[in-house]
């Protein structure tokens, strides 16, 4: 009998002996009722469905420990489960989701079109959410031509916005020209900010300090000099510069916002997240101020974001609504996943999204984890340093050289490794019909859940040290970057098309930062920065609050 069983026989006992307790007694008679009928007589009824991961409070089901810990939430339904990987279904705020955390389900999940898997509808959730009007939503999936333009374009329907962002995110972000004008600006902007002078400057009063720090040297404080330094460019490389000069302080009014973003995402009532609106508010003052100004102001804005405010013109969307919908597009990209929270006041379904990393998301992560991982194994650091050297010349970098397996075996090794344990996010789909998966039914309506780091821990596909960092892991075993248990990016249709970005842009400024600094941990003695495992992290895990990384700079 397990805790809450033995619990629930000690109440029955007590209320026994007292008749004013009889109501109390007939409700946990219901409730012994109804968890009997729907965890033990359905799926004797329904041996083909998912099992259900059991809880006590019909409606709410696990949504507590989903907030508190998701992982932790996964890692114990899993081993409730034996580890058998079957799939098996969780209900949190009301919502029925099947975990698949075997790979082959997740590869055949990944191969299906949207007749049976689709995430559009999440797009609606989340621009609700984010507070754009029903004009904005309705707009935003219009696909009938607007009447101003309906003696050119009458007859054919075309895709709506949403859509038509994915596709040109996918453009902007696919191998050639546009990719290199965005890599290109990624290394302009490294060259100048890996420099001592420029980030005693830019992290005054921040994450710099030289007053402590020998001459020749600045001491940084890890998390917050990459953030910087990546945000701004993920800023400058989609809008140009006039965002930054309307909003100077932009980088630290969005880590601001992202770090409470939570908030945002689990709608708390309004007065418990002052700190959080008001950046958000900021950030979106910014947009409306630049979306306002003339074009030509602003010419050095990126292919994707010039064409989605093309199409925001032909669909005459309001400028409130735009501001807000670019600034989503600033935070994170359009998400495809949502779960819904009971909202007592309203009496109503409230949405709580999760999103996909984008533009400013995610990727200042990759680079904080990997040169931790390098600062914590200084033999590590000189042979990444050894290998990456031939590829920086005056006259740039040679991302083909950082890239290949040959000349960087170990750099990828450690790019690879370093994702593996850093990914965090799920990918998610909603279920359009009844599939067949795994030999399971799952029920339409419901929604699908692969969780990368329950994939990404399985000592089955990685071994018996899964759970820690092995810097040669991929070197030893290159065939483990085709195991289908490793999807940092997520798979299929909705495949990341970010990864080549972040990936060459993280390894650019490894390179970089490596070959013109010596870095080491000052003082020394600090811990390893701890993984905030507990926090609703999007993408890749966040560092704990308190645990990041100082670290002492010296020019080479
Ligand atoms: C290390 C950094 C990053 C990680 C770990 C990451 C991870 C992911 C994951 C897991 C997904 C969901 C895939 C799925 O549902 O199957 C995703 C989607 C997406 N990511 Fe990334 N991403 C990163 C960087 C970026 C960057 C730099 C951009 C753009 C500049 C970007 C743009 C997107 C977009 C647009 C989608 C949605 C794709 C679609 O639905 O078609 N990501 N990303």
């Amino acid at each position: 009998m397990d805790v809450e069983s033995s619990y629930a026989a000690t109440v029955i006992t007590l209320v026994a002996h007292d008749a004013r307790l009889g109501l109390p007694l007939l409700a946990l008679l219901s409730l012994l009722g109804w968890r009997l009928y729907t965890f033990t007589i359905l799926p004797w009824l329904y041996p083909n469905d998912p099992k259900e991961y059991p809880y006590w409070i019909p409606g709410l089901g696990h949504l507590r420990s989903f907030f508190k810990d998701s992982n932790k939430l996964l890692s114990d339904a899993r081993l409730y489960f034996h580890d058998s990987r079957e799939p098996f279904a969780l209900t949190v705020a009301g919502q029925k989701w099947y975990v698949l955390l075997r790979p082959e389900d997740v590869t055949s999940t990944y191969k299906m079109d949207e007749s049976s898997l689709s995430y559009d509808i999440f797009a609606v959730e989340v621009m609700r959410m984010v507070g754009i009007t029903e004009e904005g939503v309705r707009k935003a999936f219009q696909t009938q031509p607007v009447e101003k333009y309906g003696a050119q374009t009458a007859a054919t329907p075309y895709k709506h916005l949403v859509r038509l962002c994915k596709e040109y995110q996918l453009v902007q972000l696919s191998p050639g020209p546009r990719l290199d004008r965005l890599l290109g600006q990624a290394i302009g902007q490294f060259n100048l900010r890996l420099d001592l002078q420029s980030i005693r400057t830019w992290g005054a009063g921040w994450y710099a300090n030289s007053t402590t720090s020998a001459p020749g040297s600045v001491d940084v404080s890890l998390y917050n000099w990459v953030s910087d330094v990546f945000i701004d460019f993920g800023t400058r490389a989609y809008f140009g510069d006039l965002l930054q000069d309307i909003a100077p302080d932009i980088t630290r009014t969005f880590m601001a916002f992202d770090a409470l973003s939570w908030q945002a995402m689990y709608q708390y009532p309004s007065f418990l997240c002052g700190e959080m609106t008001r950046a958000k508010g900021k950030l979106q003052n910014a947009m409306a101020e630049y979306f306002a100004s003339p074009k030509d102001q602003r010419e050095d804005i990126s292919w994707f974001i010039s064409k989605v405010e093309e199409e925001m013109d032909r669909l005459d969307i309001a400028a409130s609504d735009r501001a807000i919908f670019f600034f989503q597009l600033y935070w994170r990209y359009v998400p495809f996943s949502s779960i819904s929270r009971l909202c007592k006041e309203k009496k109503k379904k409230k949405i709580t999204p999760l999103t996909v990393p984008s533009i400013n998301g995610n990727t200042r992560k990759a680079p904080f984890w990997m040169l931790s991982h390098l600062l914590f194994n200084p033999t590590l650091l000189d042979l990444i340093r050894a290998e990456t050297e031939p590829a920086i010349s005056k006259n740039g970098i040679d991302l083909s050289h950082l890239l290949n397996t040959q000349t960087c075996p170990h750099l990828n090794s450690v790019w690879d490794e370093t994702i593996r344990l850093a990914a965090y996010a799920a990918s998610v789909r909603f279920l359009a019909r009844d599939l067949q998966l795994g030999g399971k039914t799952l029920r339409k309506g419901n929604r699908l859940m692969m969780p990368q780091r329950q994939l990404h821990f399985s000592e089955e596909a990685f071994g018996a040290d899964a759970a820690a960092f092995h810097p040669d892991r991929f070197l030893e075993d290159p065939a483990l970057r085709r195991h289908p248990c490793l999807r940092p990016f997520g798979g299929g249709a909705s495949m990341c098309p970010g990864r080549n970005l972040a990936k060459q842009a993280t390894l650019a400024f490894v390179a970089m930062a490596v070959r013109r600094f010596e870095m080491v941990v000052e003082p020394p003695g600090q811990p390893f920065p701890e993984a905030a495992e507990g926090k609703p992290s999007i993408g890749l895990v966040d560092v704990q609050e308190g645990y990041d990384l100082k670290v002492r700079l010296r020019a080479r």
